[in-house]
């Protein structure tokens, strides 16, 4: 045989190969798409009985999440009022069934539980940033971290932060001073929220690094092709997240590494509560500090039954001390752990405040009932606030309540569900595989538990009003056993800062709330940024 008809014979049988493989590959993948569907059947039949939005095949719902993150939200918000007489509305990502869920029964069926504890696969994004942290881990890991990192933010422990809060606040009141005219205050309290003298320098680049991150997970969570790691991998996102990453967990390194230092120079931690306990059980429970948990269950932030004679040390400094056995926790866990931390004590509380104080600007006369509230406690003096006035402050904590119902900084919460559920709302089941949504937002503004819900209303949070409601109608530290654990922190925090900011400065706003332009990018954010304007109060106190 000649070369050239060698070549034309290995050219034909080449040919001859492909054509059997695509032969072959179109049956393999036909039937293993209609086994995967079989396999799949039960969650199928059970989804058709939810209400939901048409999609198309393969893809879903997920043509509804294109656009910008502001406009997703608008998307979601309108796709779920139509559905407004729904407890549940189920959609589909690819193959991935979403159940949101709205009516208190059935948010108290997966929060109060402690076998629903899996975070939702979503959350994986997160891992490359706070690896199996407190947030997003589960099982045994979670639980005995969150055993040991709870008594942390006791409100013994919290209450010797105050001295820091009150810091924080004074130096933001005086860089708020330099303000004329209209800006945008959430730049001014993610700085505030986030930093401490030691990590000021850093703490702009920290807040901002979270932000970015915040929009790559959120587009991670939206577009259905950037979600396999090995696409993601090969996009430009993946390199700016490696970015984003160093600049993160750098300032997290630097952290541990100086507390490290002062552990080995012998100084002492920086919180160290010398009170201790009886044997019995006792329970430290503050109102207004103290929601996140339903009736019945146990507030592991409240509970003091685990301290016995032990000293209670704020969070870095127990995880060290934890860490010197070796047993309990390794460093590479800490970091995780204060990732997390830094994370979740960061933004949320950013949001919150921005929200309060573009509220404060819209609402005026219901800012001048807190200013009034805050000259009874303070008169004309410019002493920093104590523990006592942050309990005496029950307008602004309604009014703080009030905008966490609105806006709740953290608007979904999912997770993974195990095994089927019957829904107490209506009867309905939702499979196992599904990844339940926690609608905060939509919960937050039904009708049939708020009446006229879109209207700033503090007097919702009055304790006649509060009594007979669901319990989990609100919700937006969660609920139940993986409820937010630094929500009394968040709490204390919040009303320092913001009575602070409301003694020396009165807020206005020329929006209306029906002018905001939500998104959220993991937390919810004003997309046009929360812009006030400020006026020294007449009486101006000294910061
Ligand atoms: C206004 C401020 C805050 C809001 C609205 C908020 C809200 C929430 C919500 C809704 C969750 C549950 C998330 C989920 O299950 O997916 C959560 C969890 C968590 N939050 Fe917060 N949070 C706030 C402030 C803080 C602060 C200040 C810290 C720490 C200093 C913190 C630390 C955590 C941690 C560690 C978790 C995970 C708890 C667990 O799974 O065991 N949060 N938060």
């Amino acid at each position: 045989m000649s070369y050239a008809a060698a070549e034309t014979v290995a050219a034909s049988s080449t040919w001859a190969a492909t054509n059997l493989f695509y032969v072959l590959l179109v049956p393999a993948l036909l039937l293993w798409y209609t086994y995967w569907r079989m396999s799949r059947r039960h969650m199928y039949e059970l989804a058709e009985k939810i209400a939901g939005p048409p999609g198309y095949p393969l893809i879903g719902n997920a043509l509804e999440f294109t656009g910008g993150s502001d406009e997703i939200f608008k998307n979601i918000m309108k796709r779920s009022f139509e559905f407004k007489n729904e407890t549940a509305v189920r959609i589909w990502i690819g193959p991935r069934l979403l159940v949101f869920l709205y009516d208190p029964r059935d948010v108290e069926l997966i929060l109060s539980s402690h076998v629903h504890i899996d975070k939702a696969e979503e959350y994986r994004f997160f891992k490359p940033w706070l690896g199996d942290g407190l947030l997003i881990s589960t099982g045994q890991k979670w639980r005995s971290h969150r055993k040991l990192i709870a008594p942390t933010f006791h409100l013994n422990v919290l209450k010797s932060f105050i001295d820091l809060f009150n810091a924080n606040s004074r130096a933001v009141v005086n860089k708020l001073k330099k303000e004329s005219g209209e800006f945008d205050c959430h730049d001014y309290m993610k700085t505030a929220m986030g930093v401490n003298k030691n990590t000021q320098d850093s703490g702009f680049e920290y807040a901002m690094a979270v932000m970015k991150m915040c929009d790559i997970l959120h587009l991670r969570h939206t577009k259905i092709w950037l979600r396999p790691d090995l696409l993601f991998n090969f996009t430009q996102y993946a390199k700016v997240q490696n970015k984003l990453l160093s600049i993160i967990h750098g300032l997290t390194t630097k952290v541990i590494k100086r507390k490290k230092e002062e552990f080995k120079s012998g100084k002492k931690p920086s919180i160290l509560e010398t009170e201790v306990t009886t044997k019995d059980t006792k329970t430290t429970s503050v109102e207004g500090l103290s929601f996140g948990q339903s009736a019945g269950l146990k507030d592991d932030l409240d509970v003091d039954e685990d301290v016995g004679q032990k000293k209670r040390l704020a969070f870095l400094d127990l995880l060290l001390e934890s860490a010197q056995g070796g047993i309990v926790i390794s460093d590479t866990e800490i970091k995780e752990q204060v990732d997390t931390i830094m994370f979740e004590g960061h933004d949320t509380t950013a949001a919150g405040s921005s929200f309060f104080l573009s509220l404060m600007g819209i609402h005026q006369d219901i800012q001048a009932k807190v200013v009034e509230e805050l000259d009874q406690i303070f008169g004309d003096s410019d002493r920093p606030a104590t523990f006592q006035d942050t309990l005496e402050m029950k307008y602004l904590e309604r009014c703080l309540m009030e905008t966490l119902r609105m806006f709740p900084p953290v608007p979904i919460i999912a997770r993974h569900l195990n095994q089927d559920i019957t829904l107490p709302s209506s009867g309905k089941k939702v499979p196992a595989g599904t990844t339940v949504v926690i609608g905060t937002y939509k919960l937050h503004r039904s009708e049939s538990i708020y009446p006229n819900p879109d209207k700033f209303d503090p007097d919702n949070f009055l304790p006649e009003r509060s009594a007979n409601r669901h319990y989990y109608a609100f919700v937006p530290f969660s609920a139940g056993p993986r409820s937010c654990v630094g929500r009394k922190y968040a709490m204390l925090k919040l009303k320092i800062i913001l009575s602070t900011i409301l003694r020396n400065f009165r807020v206005i706003s020329d929006l209306k709330e029906e002018d905001f332009k939500l998104q959220a990018d993991i937390i919810l954010k004003r997309a046009e940024g929360f812009k006030v304007r400020l006026e020294p109060r007449k009486r101006l106190v000294k910061a």
